[in-house]
This record gives C-alpha cells, sequence and structure tokens, in this order.
C-alpha cells in the first residue's frame, strides 16, 4: 500500500458530539478510556489533527504514561509519535503546545497558497510539508508520510479532517468512544463534518466490536468502502 493505515479515533457524545456549539472542548472519555487513547498513541508511528483542533484545543499529542514513552525509548523510538498538523494556510501559532511539550518530529502539512514568511516561521520549529494548492492533498500527504518510513498513522479529528479523510477513501478503521452526555446544538461539530455524501456515495463499515468502557462505549469499525 502507497500510504500508511490509517485509523481514526475520537470521542463523541450520545449524540455524535464532538464538542460544544462553540467548539470548546468537552472531557467525553474517562480514565479508562484516555488511557487506552495513550496506549493507541504510543504504538501509532504518527499522529495527525486539523488545524481546527490545534487552535480550538491547543493539544500537545503528547504520550502521557512514563511506562509507554520508555517503552518507545526502549524499541529506538522517540517518546512520541511524529506529530502532524493539516494546515492549507499555515495559520499553526508557533507557541502551540505541539512545539512546546515533548520531545519528536513534529509535520505542518501546508497547501502552495500557503503565505511564504509564515512557512518560513514554521521551518524552524517543523518539518514543512507543501501539497495541494489551496487545501492539503491528503492522498499526496499519506503518500510522502509513507515515504517517510511512517507505516500507521492515528488521526486524531476533528470532524472536518475527519471527513476529509474518509471522503478521500483514506482511513482502515474507526474508533468512536460514545460518552454518557448529550451536547446538542446544530452548529456542534459531529464525528463527521465536511460536505456529507449524498445518497449514492454512502460509505459502508462494519461493526468489528463493542465494548462497554466505564459508562460509555467503544465502537470498533472496518471501512468497508462505497456502500451501494
Ligand atoms: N472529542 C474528540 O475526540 C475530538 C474533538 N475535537 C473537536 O473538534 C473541533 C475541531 O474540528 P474542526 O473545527 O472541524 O477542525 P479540524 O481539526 O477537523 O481541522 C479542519 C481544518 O483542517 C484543514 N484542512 C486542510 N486540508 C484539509 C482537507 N483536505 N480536508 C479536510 N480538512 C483540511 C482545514 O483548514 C480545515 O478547516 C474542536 O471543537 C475540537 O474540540 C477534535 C479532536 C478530537
Ligand atoms: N479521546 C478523547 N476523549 C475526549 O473526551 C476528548 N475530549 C478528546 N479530545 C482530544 O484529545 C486531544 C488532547 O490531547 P492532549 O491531551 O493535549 O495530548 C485533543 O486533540 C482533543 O481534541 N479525545
Amino acid at each position: 500500500m502507497d500510504r500508511p493505515f490509517i485509523f481514526i479515533n475520537s470521542a463523541m457524545s450520545a449524540d455524535g458530539k464532538l464538542s460544544t456549539k462553540e467548539r470548546k472542548q468537552v472531557k467525553i472519555s474517562g480514565k479508562l478510556d484516555f488511557e487506552r487513547m495513550d496506549e493507541l498513541r504510543a504504538h501509532a508511528d504518527a499522529i495527525m489533527v486539523g488545524i481546527g483542533t490545534v487552535l480550538a484545543d491547543d493539544p500537545s499529542l503528547t504520550v502521557k504514561s512514563p511506562e509507554r514513552k520508555a517503552a518507545r525509548k526502549a524499541a529506538g523510538k522517540s517518546e512520541n509519535p511524529v506529530r502532524v498538523v493539516v494546515d492549507s494556510s499555515a495559520r499553526t501559532p508557533l507557541n502551540a503546545d505541539i512545539f512546546k511539550k515533548g520531545e519528536g518530529l513534529r509535520i505542518i502539512a501546508v497547501s502552495n497558497s500557503a503565505p511564504e514568511e509564515k512557512i518560513r516561521m514554521l521551518e524552524e520549529k517543523a518539518l514543512v510539508i507543501k501539497t495541494g494548492a489551496f487545501r492539503v492533498d491528503l492522498t499526496e500527504l499519506a503518500a510522502k508520510l509513507k515515504e517517510m518510513g511512517i507505516n500507521s498513522l492515528m488521526v486524531e479529528g476533528g470532524a472536518t479532517l475527519n471527513w476529509g479523510m474518509l471522503s478521500a477513501g483514506l482511513v482502515d478503521e474507526v474508533y468512536t468512544f460514545v460518552g454518557n452526555l448529550i451536547i446538542g446544538g446544530k452548529t456542534a461539530p459531529t464525528f463527521t463534518d465536511g460536505e456529507g455524501f449524498t445518497e449514492n456515495e454512502l460509505l459502508g463499515l462494519e461493526l468489528s466490536s463493542a465494548e462497554k468502557i466505564e459508562d460509555g462505549i467503544l465502537l470498533k469499525w472496518k471501512v468497508k468502502g462505497k456502500k451501494n
């Protein structure tokens, strides 16, 4: 395959929202689900988020457990997977937590129309990959990551990037933790936003497992391709 194995891991409310109508982060996962997420991070070669998530949440995307970091080190890897931000216009703040916290390579994927001056500043902190005219070309980006030796890629949202990856046919598996709360609001991000499929384009999934974790449920799906 000319791209890594790619999976999305997200936590959503019982009504399918990723955060509030103000795009404020919500603690949906409990302790055990955050542990599961940390374990996934520790085993991935790279973690990817959209610029919307960086601007809304300012995540560090680091492995949290000292034992998991040590295990990565013992295996000759960096403490953290490569951290990738999909950021067409190079809007990633230079003081973002992904630059401040933890060791390891950071990649900012920008489009060819991103401002050169901002790219130069980002290049002091990260590897900048240019692809796509006005929007990051996710298929080309995935191929470039594979060429760099990235064989497994964990996508951590948000809603628009999830759509971009799923609609480009780039996702092998989807893991959604459904938490015990309702967020509501027609403008609150859902697991997949973007423009949406028409009836003929719907994406089919196969359920691999459903597991109760604390007061929520973890659903694991394999992506099967076009439903009809
Ligand atoms: N509960 C959870 O597990 C998570 C929740 N979130 C929430 O999601 C929200 C952020 O989601 P969004 O605003 O949708 O932003 P996002 O994180 O999905 O980033 C979207 C941006 O990615 C960029 N992009 C560049 N090329 C693209 C392409 N080809 N396809 C798609 N996107 C492309 C665009 O600039 C686009 O605006 C926040 O409120 C955050 O709290 C984010 C991650 C996980
Ligand atoms: N899996 C999960 N469960 C929740 O309840 C969440 N709120 C999130 N949010 C995402 O987790 C990331 C935080 O990363 P760091 O702790 O800063 O490393 C960030 O991307 C949130 O959007 N995830």
